[in-house]
């Protein structure tokens, strides 16, 4: 007979401010509190089980078990996601919506991101020569911006520069139940879907026609199982989905620059960079520092785990930055210490700062390779390619806003380029396996 063990409760009506107000402290307080990694509570109205941890994580990513089907909320839709997405896809359409998302990020095509995004750094870092201090995170979103376009097939013209990059910086930006950052990353979503059904149409229409290879031709010519074209709205929504989370990666981007700041022996590694320390130390950012906080998921049938039951259309939520932070897995979770990296053995269930699983089978992030190819290689460009100063600024980062990032945004002085050429960058750098 199967037993139906009791899962812990909290107290209240309903989470969903609780969440909103403590940020990325609510699912780990919570379980702390209630002195258990899993835990019932009510969110947007509806109950729902909160968990975390690598067995949690493997049971979330079992795709025969769970849905994506009306898990994520309309409002992170509006905004950060897009409608009609590989997000919110199962079955067989998520799989084929996936396989094109993969098919972009060819090792030829991550090289040629990397080659991209540092040449845009290269680029605007010779106009901080001149500047008396230099803002990293709005740099880095417009770098990212024109790098995310230009690889993406994209036209973009130096007028437009600041609208697209506004844009993708409120989508990304939208998320963690601020009403005016939900208002900016909705607007900033119907302007910029707007943009890219017309290119998306020119293209189908031959008007304009970008090289075969680049996500601009491969979406606007996909085909779906019934073997029509994607929609318009869907093909703006999925190409949107192969650069948009570039902007993601600025978040990190900055953190690593802190951890450099103020782990000072991380900077010297960075710099030697002796057995793969920059791969070790961009795996050490991701798992440290918070970005995602959580995926929400549905019961497709009922099933039993652990003794506990789970009705179907039942509500989960993994937290993922609980379980890279997870005391079972990480030894010291709460050190810095890229080192940790050193023949790490690798589980796709305890490691989730983008998701958890399989990146082919499942929903794990299509972009996780490109994220760390980038993140090294912009480290590598801190330390040999500049000199800076980072002078007194306010860098404490407050774990109730989602996202979040250190509140000066990273402040840099006396930017000076030390080499006139990043083409030992660009040679130095092999894609790498990331789990
Ligand atoms: C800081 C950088 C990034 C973070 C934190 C991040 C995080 C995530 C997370 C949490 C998911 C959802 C996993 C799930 O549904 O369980 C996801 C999915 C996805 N990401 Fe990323 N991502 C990043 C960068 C990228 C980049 C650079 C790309 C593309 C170039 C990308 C493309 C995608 C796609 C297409 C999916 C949908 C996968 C699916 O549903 O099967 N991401 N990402």
């Amino acid at each position: 007979m199967q037993v139906n063990k009791p899962i812990p409760k909290t107290d209240g009506i309903d989470h969903t401010l609780t969440l909103i107000k403590q940020g990325f402290h609510f699912l780990p307080q919570t379980r702390k509190k209630l002195s258990s990694d899993i835990f019932e509570t009510r969110l947007m109205g509806k109950k729902a089980i909160c968990m975390a941890g690598k067995e949690a994580a493997e049971m979330f990513y079992d795709n025969t078990i769970f849905k994506r089907k009306g898990a994520a909320p309309l409002p992170l839709k509006q905004t950060l996601l897009g409608q009609g997405g590989v997000h919110g896809l199962d079955g067989e359409q998520h799989k084929q919506r996936k396989r094109m998302h993969l098919s972009l990020i060819t090792p030829e095509r991550l090289e040629a991101m990397k080659n991209i995004a540092l040449q845009e750094l290269d680029a605007k870092a010779k106009t901080w020569e001149n500047k008396k201090q230099v803002i990293l995170f709005d740099e880095l979103n417009e770098i990212l911006t024109r790098a995310g376009l230009k690889w993406a097939g994209i036209p973009l013209e130096e007028k437009d520069v600041k609208e697209r990059t506004e844009e993708l910086t409120h989508m990304v930006d939208s998320f963690g139940g601020s009403v005016s950052r939900y208002r900016n990353g909705k607007r900033a979503r119907d302007n910029h879907e707007k943009w890219l059904k017309d290119i998306i149409k020119k293209i189908r229409a031959g008007k304009y026609r970008p090289p075969a290879y680049t996500p601009a031709y491969i979406v606007s010519n996909h085909h779906e199982p019934n073997g029509k074209l994607l929609d318009l709205q869907t093909a703006a929504v999925e190409l949107n989905n192969t650069y948009r989370p570039l902007l993601a990666t600025t978040y990190w981007i900055i953190f690593g620059a802190l951890a450099l700041h103020q782990y000072p022996d991380t900077y010297v590694k960075m710099k030697k960079d002796e057995n793969d320390y920059s791969h070790m130390f961009a795996q050490e950012v991701r798992r440290f520092y918070p970005f995602a906080p959580a995926m929400a998921a549905k019961v497709k049938k009922s099933f039993y785990w652990q003794d506990h039951h789970f009705k179907k259309d039942l509500l989960v939520v993994l937290d993922l930055y609980g379980t890279n932070m997870h005391e079972d897995d990480w030894e010291s979770p709460n050190e810095f210490k890229p080192e940790r990296f050193t023949n790490w053995k690798g589980s796709p269930f305890s490691f989730v700062p983008q998701g958890g699983g399989d990146h082919h089978i499942g929903h794990r992030c299509a972009g996780e390779w490109l994220t760390v190819m980038v993140m090294r290689s912009f480290f590598k460009y801190f330390v040999s390619n500049l000199s800076y100063d980072v002078p007194d600024q306010d860098l404490s980062f407050n774990l109730n806003r989602m996202p979040t990032l250190p509140n000066s945004h990273f402040i840099m002085k006396n930017v000076k380029r030390t080499k006139d050429s990043i083409e030992d960058l660009k040679l130095d750098i092999q894609t790498r396996p990331v789990i």
